[in-house]
């Protein structure tokens, strides 16, 4: 699903507009018809219904809602906040709409004092600002927010299109914003929705459509897009009959260190489940009874080391070697010992195809950023948020850090994703998108393990990195989410994720 900026949404309701015979006005109605409906389905009509509506056009959702709910025997009532003299030309038509069916159903407010009380057992619709919103609210409406927002304690907030204050496609870091249990968006994911510091303020997303036409949204270049399940249908190649294992790549992976061989062991298991013709393991000499013991389908290498890793780049020496391995995945459970972080330096020297840098791999590279220059183009490089501060620097807020991944991605020409709620995925082309599979019970140790796995996995098959990337943390997310669903968020583990690596896969089939 694309994601766009206010001003293409804009774009997309003009157009529509323009080429359909619905006009703006029918427009809004469709909007305010989808969130009533959504509020009928989910509340009953003994709950009054208090919708804050500003001068645009976000509050003329509010007052159509407040005239359709009135229709449907609710008691609504629409809070007028004045932060304009002047009215959006359908706020105007919907304002009249409302007093002349309902007069006393309006109140305005001038100020801060003349906020209303609010019934404790009533739902609260907030419709102040929308996608319009230029600049963060100030004076008196900066504390009517405020004082809004603390509205979430005690009833059921549900923001419309986005909630007030919350800029589509900006950061609103250190700005009043309404918060909500549920936000009912038009048509569209915005980029604000995505972002980890706005987490706690628009509670569930649900995208209701209003009919914007599909060919402006099929036309127009999205920057960010939310990964959905046809694109990975599209790119998932099921086994050939005729296949034998050197069709599907023989992938190294370098992992492990005392004390942390489990994650070896979960990153080579998941290596093998996605699908990997052969897996060798490279570990220090403490971890080979305990690969060849968990994982009986691996090759196991030992190196020198008895705990941690210190000569792997002597597996690819020379040319010959190298090309034995389609892909190199390295870094869970490492450690990020001086003659390993010299043996990632030999290995960058002599390995030039895309690898998988995770984990103590990308510590090791945000110690020496000169490294991260002879890191082969087209790398897959998996960081959680601190990872990334490491290898990049901090930034400001999180748009400033989408924007350093995106272009840490392109200078450098790597895959490189950020690991959160909804991962974030930075190509060379200059696209980013975003990954919805996945849940709370994946914040474990372990998670991050699995998914090198797969990721190595993916490039091992043939997969391109971008198509590897996208793939890979779908998959691994959804299956995350099946194990959730057996087993529940808290009981779940990273075994439980490569298990459900199987049903992920029976699931694909079915549209291959
Ligand atoms: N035809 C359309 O364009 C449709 C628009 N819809 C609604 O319209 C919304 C967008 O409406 P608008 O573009 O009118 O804008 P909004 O209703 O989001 O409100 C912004 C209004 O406040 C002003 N403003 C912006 N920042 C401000 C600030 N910090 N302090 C005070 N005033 C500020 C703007 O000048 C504008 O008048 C969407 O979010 C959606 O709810 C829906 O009705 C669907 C159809
Ligand atoms: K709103």
């Amino acid at each position: 699903m694309k994601i766009f900026t206010a001003q293409q949404i804009r774009d997309a309701d003009a157009y529509t507009i323009m080429h359909t015979p619905i006009s703006s006005i029918d427009l809004m109605e469709k909007a305010a018809m989808a969130c009533t409906n959504w509020i009928c389905k989910n509340y009953g009509e003994q709950l009054p219904v208090y919708i804050f509506c500003g001068m645009g056009n976000n509050g003329g959702d509010g007052l159509a809602i407040t005239r359709l709910l009135l229709n449907r025997g609710y008691q609504a009532k629409a809070i007028i906040l004045h932060h304009s003299p002047n009215a959006s030309a359908d706020h105007t038509t919907n304002y009249q709409a409302l007093r002349h069916r309902y007069p006393d159903s309006i109140h305005h407010v001038h100020e801060i004092k003349d906020l209303p009380p609010v019934p404790e057992n009533a739902l609260i619709a907030d419709a102040i600002f929308g996608t319009g919103l230029s600049r963060p609210a100030e004076g008196w409406m900066a504390d009517a927010i405020e004082q809004l927002s603390h509205y979430y304690d005690q009833h059921t907030v549900i923001a419309i299109d986005i909630p007030s204050g919350l800029m589509a496609d900006a950061s609103s870091a250190h700005m009043p914003v309404i918060k909500a249990h549920h936000t009912l968006s038009f048509e569209f994911y915005k980029l604000a929705f995505l972002l980890p510091e706005n987490a706690a303020l628009t509670g569930e997303v649900h995208i209701l459509s209003i009919g914007l036409l599909p060919d402006y949204i099929a036309q127009t270049p999205a920057r960010y897009q939310v990964t959905e399940a046809t694109h990975i249908h599209d790119i998932y190649r099921p086994r050939k009959p005729f296949s034998h294992k050197g069709t599907f790549g023989h992938a190294l992976l370098i992992a492990g260190s005392e004390g942390k061989m489990g994650a070896a062991v979960l990153s080579a298991k998941a290596c093998l489940h996605t699908g990997a013709g052969l897996l060798t393991c490279h570990v220090p000499r403490c971890g080979y009874d305990i690969i060849q013991i968990s994982v009986p389908s691996a090759m196991c290498l030992t190196d020198e080391q008895k705990d941690h890793s210190s000569v792997f780049h002597n597996n690819v020496a020379t040319p010959e070697a190298a090309s034995r391995y389609k892909v190199i995945g390295i870094g869970p459970g490492l450690g990020t010992a001086a003659g390993t972080a010299w043996a990632l330096e030999k290995l960058l020297e002599h390995y030039h195809s895309p690898m998988v840098l995770d984990a103590d791999a990308l510590n090791i590279l945000g110690a020496s950023p000169h490294l991260l220059r002879k890191v082969p183009q087209q790398s897959l490089l998996t960081p959680h948020p601190k990872e990334f501060e490491r290898l990049f620097g901090k930034t400001a807020n999180d748009i400033e850090r989408l924007e350093l991944l995106s272009e840490k991605a392109r200078a450098l020409q790597l895959n490189i994703l950020l690991k959160g709620r909804y991962t974030a995925m930075a190509f060379p082309d200059g696209s980013v998108w975003f990954n919805a599979t996945g849940n709370a019970g994946m914040a474990k140790g372990g998670s991050g393990d699995v998914l090198t796995g797969i990721l190595t996995s993916l490039l091992a098959q043939g997969y391109a990195p971008k198509e590897a990337m996208l793939m890979g943390v779908y998959l691994h997310g959804l299956a995350g989410d099946y194990a959730a669903a057996e087993c529940s968020q808290e009981a779940m583990t990273a075994e439980d994720i490569i298990r459900l690596l199987g049903k992920v896969f029976l699931e694909l089939r079915k549209y291959a």
